[in-house]
């Protein structure tokens, strides 16, 4: 498949085994192939029958499901598994046609989905509760039990990985899922729902309902929804919460951020540079996670500033479908004039561009329509500059320079969000000195944006709560039963 020939003419609802139109569509959306500007699928909008006939399709596969023994699920977890493996180039090459990214890293996301769905499938197998001995033969045990139906509402710039990393957990733990992908990228998650189906999953054990915040409205608000697994902005998040609130639903929140990174005149430079632009500029930047306020020793800085300019440089933009290109489009042209924005408020609150930061128009006649900037890095910042406190979603590095450890984690850690943070450094005790010290769910050190499923992933303050990723997952998509066995006579106090 070549950029500017992909269309989607089949439905992209799912719900009980199959594709399907929503059966009161309220509105339509568009998706874009972000690389030519091109409109890929129109689709309708799920309104609150079709959300309502997902839910009963998901509740009568969490009847079946939820009976199952854990080696069961592994088994069809497994499956599912081997199959994306089989599948990977296929869809990767979808993502990078609704998303942008470059096909190189599109396939290191389906790395990511697939040991995600083999790490769960082994957790379900092993998935027990306690035995706990009482007085006079008398015992108590502990059973861990699904949720019911959890919905997964997904962002945009990790489509297919947003979907597997909330469905695996959750099916992994005997529960049903109805996932809403943000309208931007609604198609790869359709691929995720024929697979878990052929995998041996019962018809609505993975449910897939398009639409916008409305649509995410009737999920929430559902009596019968009893989790709700978000990943997007603080805003929706805020609103989330209330809406779980009302229901008192269980809620994970995975949120923005405007994480530090941290380079100590003592680290490897060469990896340090690398590390900034891991930290920066994988899917052109539109990463919840990167470390875009890069604070550089004094001693080093100008060093640095030469070399991660001169690397960035040499960044290969454009079709993203090429195998050697390394950043292609942002995701639409609203974000994009939006992070041109912010560029252009950077300069004049006194930053430098050092490169970057324009518009790109590639050679190729075919992508002249696409969404493209070069890659940026701003010095000269201030903590108080908007591209410093505030979330871009962009390829926009903000620089900045610093004295002691001290000073810089008290910078570091003067912000709302705490999602990740990163340090460089070679001397081994200031590392974990430092990463204890970060108010952040994920500290990288002498590392960035790196994502073994092992570990788990999420915010501190508000970046949100709650872990994907790793053993502790399971206690977010369970709940633990206490059963109390009596084995002598009952003591009654009347
Ligand atoms: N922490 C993480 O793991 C993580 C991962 C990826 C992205 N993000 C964050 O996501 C943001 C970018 O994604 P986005 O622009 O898609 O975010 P967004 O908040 O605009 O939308 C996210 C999802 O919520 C839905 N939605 C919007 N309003 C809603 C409402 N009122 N009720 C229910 N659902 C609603 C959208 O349709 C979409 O599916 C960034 O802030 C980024 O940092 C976080
Ligand atoms: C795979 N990464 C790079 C850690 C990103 C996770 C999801 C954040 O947007």
């Amino acid at each position: 498949m070549s950029t500017g020939t992909f269309v989607v003419s089949q439905p992209l609802n799912y719900r009980g085994g199959a594709r399907v139109e929503p059966v009161d569509a309220s509105g339509t959306e568009k998706a874009f192939e972000p690389a030519t500007g091109r409109v890929i699928a129109t689709f309708a909008c799920s309104g609150e029958k079709e959300v309502n006939l997902a839910v009963e399709n998901a509740k009568a596969a969490f009847k079946l499901w939820s009976k199952k023994s854990g080696l069961e699920r592994c088994q069809v977890l497994l499956e599912a598994a081997r199959i994306i493996k089989e599948r990977k180039d296929e869809i990767a090459t979808v993502e990078t046609i609704n998303n942008g990214k470059s096909i190189f890293e599109a396939r290191l996301d389906v790395d990511t989905c697939w040991q995600c769905l083999e790490y769960y499938a082994g957790l379900a197998a092993s998935m027990a509760g306690e035995h706990i001995q009482l007085p006079g033969g008398s015992f108590g045990y502990t059973r861990r039990e699904p949720l019911g139906v959890c919905v997964g509402i997904g962002a945009w710039n990790y489509p297919f990985q947003i979907a597997c990393w909330k469905s695996a957990p959750a099916l992994a733990c005997g529960n049903a899922m109805i996932f809403k992908p943000s309208p931007f990228t609604p198609v790869s998650a359709l691929l995720l729902a024929e697979i878990y189906t052929k995998a041996g999953a019962p018809p609505g054990l993975f449910n897939v309902v398009q639409g916008g915040a409305a649509t995410g409205q009737f999920l929430c608000h559902h009596r019968e929804v009893a989790k709700i697994s978000f990943t997007g902005s603080v805003p929706t998040g805020v609103k989330i919460m209330e809406m779980s609130a009302k229901g008192v639903k269980p809620i994970t929140l995975e949120l923005g951020g405007k994480s530090p990174l941290i380079i100590f005149s003592d680290c490897n430079m060469e990896n340090a540079v690398k590390g900034a632009q891991m930290a920066n500029f994988l899917t052109q930047g539109q990463v919840c996670c990167n470390g875009t306020r890069v604070f550089v020793q004094k001693e080093i800085a100008d060093k640095f500033i030469n070399e991660v300019v001169k690397q960035t440089q040499k960044i290969k933009l454009g079709d993203p479908l090429l195998e050697d290109t390394r950043m292609g489009p942002l995701i639409n042209a609203p974000h994009l004039e939006r992070v041109l924005g912010f560029v252009k408020l950077a300069k004049e609150q006194g930053a430098t561009v050092l490169c970057g930061g324009e518009v790109y128009v590639p050679e190729d006649p075919k992508l002249k329509h696409g969404y493209y900037m070069t890659p940026c890095i701003l010095t000269n910042c201030r903590d108080d500059m908007t591209c410093v406190k505030e979330e871009i979603f962009g390829p926009v590095m903000s620089i900045l320079t610093f004295g002691t450890e001290a000073e810089v984690l008290e910078r570091a850690n003067d912000t709302t969000f705490g999602l990740a943070a990163g340090v460089f450094t070679r001397d081994i005790q200031r590392a974990h000195r430092v990463a204890a010290e970060l108010q952040a769910g994920t500290c990288y050190i002498n590392n960035y944006n790196v994502s073994p499923v092992e570990l788990p992933f999420g915010g501190y303050k508000k970046s949100g709560f709650g872990r994907e990723n790793g053993r502790v997952t399971i206690e977010y998509y369970s709940q633990l039963k206490t059963v109390c066995v009596e084995m002598g006579d009952v003591e009654s106090a009347f």
